[in-house]
């Protein structure tokens, strides 16, 4: 039988022995429980230090609620384990809401590369650290959820979490990167969890997480927020159609262009020069050239050009007479004008037609004659120049005159009225029959004294024109320029034409000058005329 003294020390040994816990490998002593209970916090001891992941369990120890580990805040359940956090919890605490989505501020540590950072980072969706997202366009239309997240720094990792009513499918596009911060410094624990379709049959969501910052920017750049970015990431990428020209093709190639077959450079400098010096019209080169004053104080003097019936009243002409206006002179009693009306006055007489040179009659009177193209009004200044109207016979169909017609002016003087050369209605041959005719007429035919060359005052000079021109310096022709038709312009353009004429046969030896311009219809310019071609037959001897 036992003593009561050694029962009594058996006792004492019992109390004395440590309590051995039965968690794996930590061994909790009797003065740390009571240090704990001390502080009401959980002390893991030397040994467990710097190894976050070996939990501890206390026997009888409760740690519900949050544990202070150097200055962190984790959240442990009721067993001491480390509480996972999902969507739904913590949800009132910091959830805000943002055109009508749920969005939380949290405080999370990111560690890479043996640091860490601690960053206020607003996040989207049910918990602190997802994003809700509607991958497809007809999600957008209803339920569109869109938050661009801040950019902050380069390694910021984004954690994206996309819901998809309308499919129903959920698609895993990413992984999601939770990231556990725990311990000081060099000790901490990045969890990164691929986590596949966790989602309902109503709801299916998808955590996508994108770690490459470049697509970040890019999309930024392009403006798209991340919906679009998404779809344009995911679209086929279209390859670059390649097209070769072929150099010697030039069927698509505008006739206008001027670039050669080859596109060589010095072409192409061409091209460019040309481009620097624009091309005048031949209208613009007119209107760009400036009279004489000379030029311009004719015109006025003589109302050519297109004038209003008041002004012409206002210059002495008695407009209410159909025949030429100038039938009622400027009368003057000075010598030159006497002379004038005295050749003019004569009666005019047709007396020979010729079709070829052989017919044409003897050369006896000094002859003035009227050249020019079809319908310039040759036949029409005839007449007005001797108020006989009816002896020369117009039309306004050209090609009415078809044979050189010889008329005597009194008994002094004779006028010989040419064919037209140009458009006319008349065949080829018949035409340069005459253009043949003419020619052989101012080049060869004895007491030709003047040739007046009648030229439209609108159309201006034709290479016709010229033609007979050099023919006639050639033969040494004296021809004067007689601009016609004068009252269907305006004034400043029957000035700019007559300088026109003037500067281009500036150095011809056989014109005379000045350039005459008349109108047939409203006799403006005629007295001028007849004043210049009697001076010619004054001194004009018999043949
Ligand atoms: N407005 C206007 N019309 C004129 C003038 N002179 C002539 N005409 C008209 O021009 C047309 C042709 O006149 P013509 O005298 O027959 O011309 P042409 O040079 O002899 O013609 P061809 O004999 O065919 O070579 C006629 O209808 C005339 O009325 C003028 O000064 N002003
Ligand atoms: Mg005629």
């Amino acid at each position: 039988m036992p003593s009561e003294d050694s029962l009594r020390q058996r006792l004492k040994k019992k109390a004395t022995k440590p309590v051995v816990s039965t968690s794996r490998n930590s061994i909790r002593t009797k003065k740390n429980e009571n240090s704990f209970e001390k502080n009401g916090v959980c002390d893991r001891g030397n040994g467990s230090e710097g190894k976050l992941k070996k939990r501890v369990k206390v026997k009888g120890m409760q740690c519900g609620g949050e544990v202070e580990e150097r200055g962190k805040l984790r959240t442990l359940d009721s067993g001491g384990k480390k509480k996972r956090v999902y969507a739904k919890e913590g949800w009132d605490k910091n959830v805000k809401l943002e055109n009508g989505v749920e969005t939380s501020k949290k405080k999370r540590t990111l560690i890479r590369n043996g640091e860490k950072r601690v960053k206020d980072e607003p996040v989207e969706g049910n918990t602190g650290h997802l994003t809700m997202r509607g991958p497809s366009k007809s999600m957008n239309a209803g339920l569109k959820v869109k938050q661009s997240t801040h950019m902050r720094k380069e390694r910021k990792e984004d954690v994206v979490l996309v819901t998809d009513k309308q499919k129903g499918k959920a698609k895993e596009v990413g992984k999601i990167g939770l990231v556990g911060a725990e311990d000081q410094g060099s000790r901490s624990v990045k969890r990164g969890r691929e986590n596949k379709t966790e989602l309902s049959k109503g709801k299916n969501q998808v955590v996508v997480s994108r770690s490459s910052f470049a697509k970040k920017k890019a999309r930024d750049k392009t403006g798209l927020d991340d919906d679009d970015a998404e779809m344009l990431d995911d679209r086929p990428k279209k390859k670059k159609r390649v097209i070769k020209i072929d150099p010697h093709d030039i069927s698509n190639k505008r006739l206008d262009d001027g670039i050669g077959i080859n596109g060589s450079k010095e072409e192409k400098k061409n091209e460019k020069e040309s481009e620097k010096e624009p091309k005048m019209s031949k209208n613009a080169q007119f209107r760009a050239i400036q009279p004489s004053p000379l030029i311009l104080s004719f015109v006025e003097k003589n109302l050519l050009g297109r004038r209003r019936m008041i002004d012409l009243k206002r210059a002495g002409y008695n407009i209410d007479l159909s025949a030429p206006l100038d039938n009622i002179p400027f009368s003057s009693s000075s010598e030159r004008e006497k002379i004038e009306e005295n050749i003019f006055r004569n009666k005019l007489e047709f007396f020979a037609a010729a079709k070829v040179s052989s017919s044409f009659p003897t050369p006896n009177l000094p002859e003035i004659a009227f050249a020019g193209r079809s319908n310039v009004g040759k036949s029409s200044l005839l007449n007005a120049l001797t108020r006989q109207w009816g002896v020369v016979r117009t039309s306004d169909k050209p090609g009415l005159t078809q044979t050189i017609n010889f008329f005597q002016l009194g008994t002094k003087h004779c006028l010989v009225d040419l064919p037209g050369y140009g458009f006319a209605y008349a065949k080829e041959e018949v035409k340069e029959s005459w253009e043949e005719l003419v020619k052989e007429y101012v080049s060869t035919r004895v007491g030709l004294k003047r040739v007046c060359l009648l030229i439209d005052t609108k159309w201006g000079m034709k290479p016709r024109d010229l033609e007979l021109i050099e023919l006639m310096e050639r033969s040494k022709t004296k021809y004067q320029i007689v601009l016609t038709k004068t009252d269907m312009v305006f004034p400043i353009d029957v000035a700019r034409r007559a300088m026109q004429i003037e500067e281009n046969l500036f150095q011809n030896k056989s014109v005379v000058k000045p350039v005459m311009m008349v109108s047939s219809n409203s006799g403006a310019g005629i007295r001028s005329l007849r004043t210049a071609l009697a001076n010619i037959t004054r001194f004009a001897r018999r043949l």
